[in-house]
């Protein structure tokens, strides 16, 4: 007897294998009259190996979606497949082991553990984890990085900079599949974040991983492979190959009422 057919998981789909889909994703917070959508029906796919950038106005559910793409928040209704792993799918210690063995987050204030030094911060996933830690990447990654000289200090006494520069060594240093970036370069002076801009690209590029970066940026967003758009919680289009000029452009367009493009 045959058996009805079964869709493939994104990752098997023929073409550009998917490190991530999100499908008609619904993300709705508070009830009654104080409810919002955040994410209002967003489609999109993320293609591995490749930088992407998301940007839109503030308020179009960046942040949102970044959080139910690592998992760090589940949607209301909806698909958010990581490989072919549905994350609404699994319980909180399936996804928290996703998250531990394929995920590297970049929050947008750093979000250390204030009593734990910068080099105690940047460990402390792999140790829990039971983890060894590659220490010839964890040098690399602290000198590109240029936090090799405040890893005893704490999270207090460090610049916001150099705060978010430890998040990121912190996120790279198991190597994840997939790096989720919320305005990594937020915090940071024009050469610092140049410097993490290009240790991003080379996740890619070298490491073959897959990098989404939430930013406000223009000219950071003309780093990676491809724009994707949000406008009021839904994909509003792409940009593919992106120049400071063609995500101006775009983002110019969005703002007008018939600046939508699918
Ligand atoms: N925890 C929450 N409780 C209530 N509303 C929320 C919550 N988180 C986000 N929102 C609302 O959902 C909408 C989308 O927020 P989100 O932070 O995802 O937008 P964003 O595009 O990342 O914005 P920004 O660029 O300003 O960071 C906003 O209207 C926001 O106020």
């Amino acid at each position: 007897m045959s058996k009805p057919p079964v869709a493939p998981p994104p990752s098997t789909v023929a073409g550009p294998r998917l490190a991530a889909r999100a499908v008609d994703l619904i993300r709705e917070y508070g009830t009654g009259s104080s409810r919002v959508r955040a994410l209002d029906g967003l489609s999109v796919d993320l293609v591995e190996r490749r930088f992407t950038a998301v940007m839109g106005a503030s308020g179009s559910g960046k942040s949102t979606f970044l959080h139910c793409l690592a998992g760090l928040d589940r949607a209301t209704s909806g698909q958010m497949l990581l490989g072919g792993t549905d994350l609404g799918a699994l319980d909180d210690a399936a996804l928290t082991a996703i998250r531990r063995d394929r995920l590297g987050f970049v929050f947008q204030d750093g979000n250390l553990l204030p009593h734990l030094t910068a080099g105690e911060n940047i460990d402390l996933a792999a140790s829990l984890a039971g983890r060894r830690t590659d220490r010839a990447w964890r040098r690399e990654l602290v000198e590109r990085l240029g936090v090799a000289d405040r890893l005893r200090h704490l999270p207090s006494e460090l610049s916001g900079g150099q705060r978010q520069r430890v998040a990121v060594v912190r996120a790279l240093l198991g190597r994840p599949d997939l790096v989720v970036a919320d305005e990594p370069t937020g915090a940071l002076d024009s050469e610092s974040g140049a410097a993490l801009l290009a240790l991003l690209r080379a996740c890619v590029d070298e490491f073959g991983q897959t990098v989404v970066m939430v930013t406000h940026d223009p000219s950071a967003a003309a780093v990676t492979d491809e724009v994707v758009l949000l406008r009021d919680g839904r994909a509003a289009g792409r940009v593919d190959r992106p120049t400071r000029r063609t995500v101006l452009e775009r983002l110019g367009a969005l703002a007008t009422p018939a600046g939508v493009v699918a």
